[in-house]
């Protein structure tokens, strides 16, 4: 079974926190789901630095000092994925989709509205126990 290591940013703005929603994929469980944004992780790269660049990458978005949040294991039908997820906090949110199809902006308790990928329940699942428990 194949098995990737992804990053994925947590981008808080103020109270808000960016939702991006990926475009159709061959894996229906994965296809037009929202998740954080983010990819995997290059050879001899820290995760860190994967995380600026995919964030560069994706969102045309500058971020700075991430802080380490969570890691899930989840077993796809067809692959492994290891994600880390790191809080990322930004001063503006002009950001430009260059791979995703939709953006949306959210409270920690409105996060649940969304139809989220498989391995991401975990990490809004944390979100909000952290953020009810303040
Ligand atoms: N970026 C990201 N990927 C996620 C999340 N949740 C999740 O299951 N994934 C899965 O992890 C994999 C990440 O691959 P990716 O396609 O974003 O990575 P990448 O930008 O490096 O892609 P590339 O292979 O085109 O270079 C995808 O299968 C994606 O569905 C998430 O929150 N963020």
């Amino acid at each position: 079974m194949k098995k990737i290591n992804v990053v994925a940013a947590i981008i808080q703005c103020g109270e808000e926190i960016l939702c991006v929603r990926r475009g159709p994929s061959k894996f229906n469980y994965i296809s037009e789901r929202y998740e954080f944004p983010g990819g995997k992780i290059e050879v001899d790269e820290t995760k860190d630095n994967a995380i600026i660049r995919e964030i560069k990458e994706e969102l045309h978005l500058d971020i700075h000092g991430p802080t380490y949040f969570n890691t899930v294991d989840h077993q796809y039908p067809d692959f492994q994925i290891t994600m880390h997820s790191f809080i990322c906090l930004i001063d503006h949110k002009n950001i430009t989709l260059t791979e995703h199809i939709d953006q949306q902006w959210l409270k920690i308790d409105e996060l649940n509205n969304l139809d989220w990928a498989a391995a991401d329940i975990p990490i809004v699942q944390k979100l909000q126990a952290e953020y009810i428990k303040g």
